[in-house]
């Protein structure tokens, strides 16, 4: 088809805009585009393109074989000029008609887009796993996507035009179209076909009017296969954080335990010796020893030392909870068991479990655990599947063990079964001559947690210190000197203020008390302290620290003394 040629005169928006759609059209050739303005854009995008340019519009009259003189200027007298230079051949077309022409053009550019636009959207929908199915507002259907055809069965052909209201009355496409509201979820069978399906639908709304519906739907195995999947994913990935958040490692190592006497010496031999192994270790002393410091340090120097350290107290949690504190519970277990939890045997696997306050273990669950240690298996609470598990032991306790036995309240043979390396740490009043190092260390460490510059101790001060028994051991020590060191805003500290800021020291030294059973007193003692400091979990910790015991030993205490108006 011959090609229409043109010339534009005036580079300014108009010729600009004529131009650039001018360009878009295959059968129209631009021969130049005139403008005293050479950077007038049209002048500008001409030359870019290598079409003809001038300042001279008469040039373009002159340009050979020109059909059209597009006149964009609008200036009267140039088109006037123009009409009369013109050869006879050549149609001059003025700016009037350009509005015409442009909104013409426009139209067109519109429609090409949209064309454009259409076509990517089949490409999409052509694409996706999901069927698609549209249907106008009065049913019949429009259009369906060859994944419509691959998960029913039905061609493209049989479906588009019938009506949907005959084809699935009951699918979510016509309950759509029925209510004009949107369908989730939707679990029904194709009609004409076997596929079972679930679907999602909504209603098409155009200028607020409902033109039609659209339904996506898949196949129910493939729903039920990739819910499964997540199922599945989902339990490990919550599993996984489950165990992040609970394993744990050993914060101590041997370094840390201070203290040269001969007594404490000979512990920390046998606990290297036994932490080269992977015998189960069983740690005995009174509260406040360094039960738990030496678990650390053992774990630390055995070749487990980059695999989990879990610690167990089992005397602060409810014996209903330590069966499931310990093995886990499977979903469904008991009410609230909404999913499965990991227990700490499980955690600590590969590593070691530390459990403190063995002897406050009740009897049923004594029978679990030997059957753990011996065969290194179990299964959760409620559940069937056998976990094997490879964990080193090493349990604790301030209690005496025999005396238990003895009374029926601990397993035999599993205080045997514990007690392959026995490791008795001394209290501190047997081993006196541990105080300079370990109240040195004191003073640096809470110098600095404090902030303070705290040099030392006066005479009498080491006087009063060393005579006195320390019944809570070194966690006494430690905790005496915290409440002194904060308290007290002087370089060396004196007997005073020993004496001012702990009341074991009056009690023994200052004062006369009256002589009552020991138990009694334990009572008055900690009856004061809860009193004083609360019956809150945090008032508990506080009663706990004033009275140099563990938290786990002021539960068993308000248990034992069924003190039930102590407890919450
Ligand atoms: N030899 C030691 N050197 C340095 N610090 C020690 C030593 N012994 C104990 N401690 C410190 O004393 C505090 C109590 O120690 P730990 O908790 O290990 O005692 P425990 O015997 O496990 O007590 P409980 O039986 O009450 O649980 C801790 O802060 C610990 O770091």
């Amino acid at each position: 088809m011959p090609r229409l040629t043109v010339a534009i005169i005036g580079g300014n928006e108009d010729g600009y805009s004529i131009y650039r759609m001018l360009k878009a059209v295959g059968d129209v050739e631009i021969l130049g585009v005139a403008d005293p303005d050479p950077s007038s854009p049209g002048v500008k995008a001409a030359a870019a393109d290598g079409v003809f340019t001038t300042a001279d519009y008469t040039e373009m009259v002159r340009l050979p074989g020109v059909d059209v003189l597009i006149e964009a200027t609008g200036d009267p007298e140039i088109q006037m000029h123009l009409h009369r230079i013109k050869p006879r051949r050549t149609s001059i077309m003025e700016a009037r008609a350009l509005d015409l022409m442009l909104a013409v053009l426009r139209e067109k550019e519109k429609l090409l887009e949209a064309r454009r636009v259409q076509g990517e959207l089949a490409a999409i929908l052509d694409s996706v796993q999901e069927a698609i199915e549209v249907a106008d507002s009065r049913g019949v259907i429009k259009y369906v996507n060859p994944a419509f055809t691959r998960i029913t069965g039905i061609s493209e052909r049989e479906r588009i035009g019938q009506n949907i209201f005959e084809a699935s009355p009951d699918g979510a496409l016509a309950t759509v179209l029925r209510t004009g509201r949107s369908v989730v979820g939707h679990r029904t069978k194709v009609g004409g076909s076997n596929a079972e399906v679930v679907s999602n639908a909504a209603p098409i709304f155009v200028d607020g009017k409902m033109e039609g519906a659209v339904v996506v739907f898949q196949h129910f195995t493939d729903v039920m296969n990739l819910m499964e999947q997540l199922r599945q994913s989902t339990s490990i990935i919550e599993n996984l954080s489950d165990k992040f958040g609970q394993v744990t490692t050993s914060k101590y190592t041997f370094a840390d335990i201070l203290g040269n006497s001969a007594e404490l010496r000979r512990c920390i031999q046998v606990a290297e010796r036994a932490a080269r192994t992977n015998s189960t270790v069983l740690l005995l002393g009174e509260s406040g020893t360094g039960k738990e410091l030496f678990a650390h340090a053992i774990h630390h120097a055995s070749p487990r030392r980059d695999k989990p350290f879990i610690k167990v107290n089992c005397a602060a949690i409810p014996d209903s909870l330590l069966e499931s504190e310990f093995f886990g519970y499977a979903k469904g277990a008991f009410t609230g068991a909404v999913k499965s939890k990991i227990g700490k045997f499980e955690l600590a696997h590969g590593g070691t479990i530390f459990l403190d306050e063995i002897g406050d273990m009740n009897l049923n669950l004594q029978g679990k655990l030997l059957r753990v240690l011996q065969e290194m298996e179990f299964e959760r609470v409620g559940g069937t599947q056998t976990i094997k598990v490879d964990v080193r032991v090493i349990a604790a306790t301030n209690r005496n063990l025999r005396e238990l036995i003895r009374q029926g309240r601990f397993r035999e043979d599993l205080y045997y079964r514990l007690n392959v390396v026995e490791i008795t740490i001394p209290p501190l009043r047997v081993r006196k001559e541990d105080l300079p190092i370990l109240i040195n260390n004191l003073i640096i460490k809470l110098n600095r947690k404090l902030g303070k510059k705290v040099k030392g101790l006066s005479k009498d001060a080491e006087e009063i210190l060393y005579s006195y028994d320390w019944p809570g051991n070194v966690r006494e020590l430690e905790n005496v000197f915290e409440r002194v060191m904060v308290t007290v805003d002087e370089e060396i500290f004196t007997k005073k203020h020993f004496i001012q800021h702990v009341s074991q020291f009056k009690a023994s030294s200052e004062r006369d008390i009256e002589l009552i059973p020991i138990d009694q007193m334990e009572q008055l003692l900690i009856r004061k302290a809860i009193a004083k400091f609360g019956t809150s979990v945090e008032g508990k910790r506080r009663a706990a620290q004033a009275l140099n015991i563990s938290l786990a030993t002021l539960y068993n205490k308000l248990k034992k003394s069924r003190a039930d108006d102590f407890t919450n």
